[in-house]
């Protein structure tokens, strides 16, 4: 019995001893390891939940770019168990989706992809995304993308739009008005309207609408800005107007949607001002957008002045 109270006591004692051993080999490894390949610095995760208390999950592309401040432009942060690597401000972003596009070009299979199976383009890798981006853009192509005749139906679109609404003129409209016209606004005149083009370029800037990007996962370890990033994957935070990102994976529809935001916007200012409700100032204007995977406009209601002063509430 006393023997094996003693066996008993001695395994205890050998058993802590090797979790301590274990831990300590564990924690000087890890030490070794991070000053060896010095991996992106971040806030201390805790186990399982990682860092997701200190983000606030109403605007985490705030919380990103605050933790950016404390930690550079290339920093580790755990979404739960999840290890991920941010890259902040428009020169890291382009360093690495552009100067190495192969490296940083895969993208991340998150969560909610995985319903999808992750065969949409969006979020396959390999020969698969590689056969639906060239048949993506091939198709676009075809359907006239960036040329006449899509700017043709993007016009008819604006056409039926206004249809909803009725006629006016208003502040930014006076470069409308005076290089347009009342006369349909087209792609060329672009580069005549400068003061609409940087508003609109200003909205984007301010509307944010993909403020993290989709998450991309590199193909390979890799070491960037003196970091050591492995295979995990990351967030690509952007800074500088950067809304259609850069690189392998940049957005396809670029040219699509900046003619339909040239024509949209141009044709509904042509025709209306746009001002809060009555009794509400610009001031109380709620912009907090809600947050899906986009910024979208939270509900709000605005009133479209037609050039005939006609009050319409949208
Ligand atoms: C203002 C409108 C739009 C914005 C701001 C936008 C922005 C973006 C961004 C930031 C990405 C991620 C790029 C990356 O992972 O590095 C993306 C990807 C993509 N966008 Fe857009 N986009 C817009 C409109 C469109 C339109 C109209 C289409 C289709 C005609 C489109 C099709 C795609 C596709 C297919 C991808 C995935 C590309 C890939 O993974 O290879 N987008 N877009």
């Amino acid at each position: 019995m006393e023997l094996l109270e003693v066996l008993h006591s001695l395994t205890s004692v050998t058993l802590l001893g090797a979790v301590l051993f274990l831990l300590v080999l564990f924690f000087f490894s890890r030490s070794r390891n991070l000053e060896q390949r010095k991996e992106p610095p971040g806030p201390r995760p805790l186990p399982l939940i990682g860092n997701l208390l200190q983000l606030d999950f109403m605007k985490p592309h705030i919380t990103l770019w605050e933790l950016s401040k404390k930690f550079g432009h290339v920093f580790t942060v755990y979404l739960g168990p999840k290890k991920v690597v941010v890259l902040a401000g428009y020169k890291t972003v382009k360093q690495a989706l552009v100067n190495n596009a192969e490296e940083f070009g895969e993208r991340e299979l998150i969560q909610i992809t995985k319903s999808s199976g992750g065969h949409g383009i969006l979020f396959a890798n390999g020969e698969s995304w590689k056969e639906m981006r060239r048949f993506a853009l091939t198709t676009l192509r075809d359907f006239g993308m960036g040329k006449k005749i899509s700017e043709e139906k993007i016009i008819e679109e604006c056409q039926n739009l206004m249809e909803v609404f009725q006629q006016y003129k208003g502040q930014l409209q006076e470069e409308l008005s005076s290089v347009i016209g009342s006369r349909q606004v087209r792609v060329e005149d672009r580069k005549n309207l400068p003061y609409t083009d940087a508003v609109i370029h200003e909205i984007q800037r301010l509307a944010n609408i993909l403020p993290m990007s989709l998450p991309h996962t590199t193909s390979q370890d890799i070491t960037f800005q003196g970091y050591f990033i492995n295979k995990d994957g990351k967030f690509v935070k952007r800074d500088a107007f950067m809304p259609f990102s850069a690189g392998r994976r940049a957005c396809v529809g670029e040219s699509l949607a900046r003619m339909e935001l040239f024509l949209f916007f141009t044709t509904l200012l042509q025709h209306y001002r746009f001002t809060p409700p009555p009794g509400v100032t610009e001031d109380e204007l709620d912009l907090t957008p809600t947050l899906g995977l986009t910024l979208n406009p939270s509900l709000h209601q605005l009133c479209a002045h037609s050039r005939d002063s006609i009050e319409g509430l949208i």
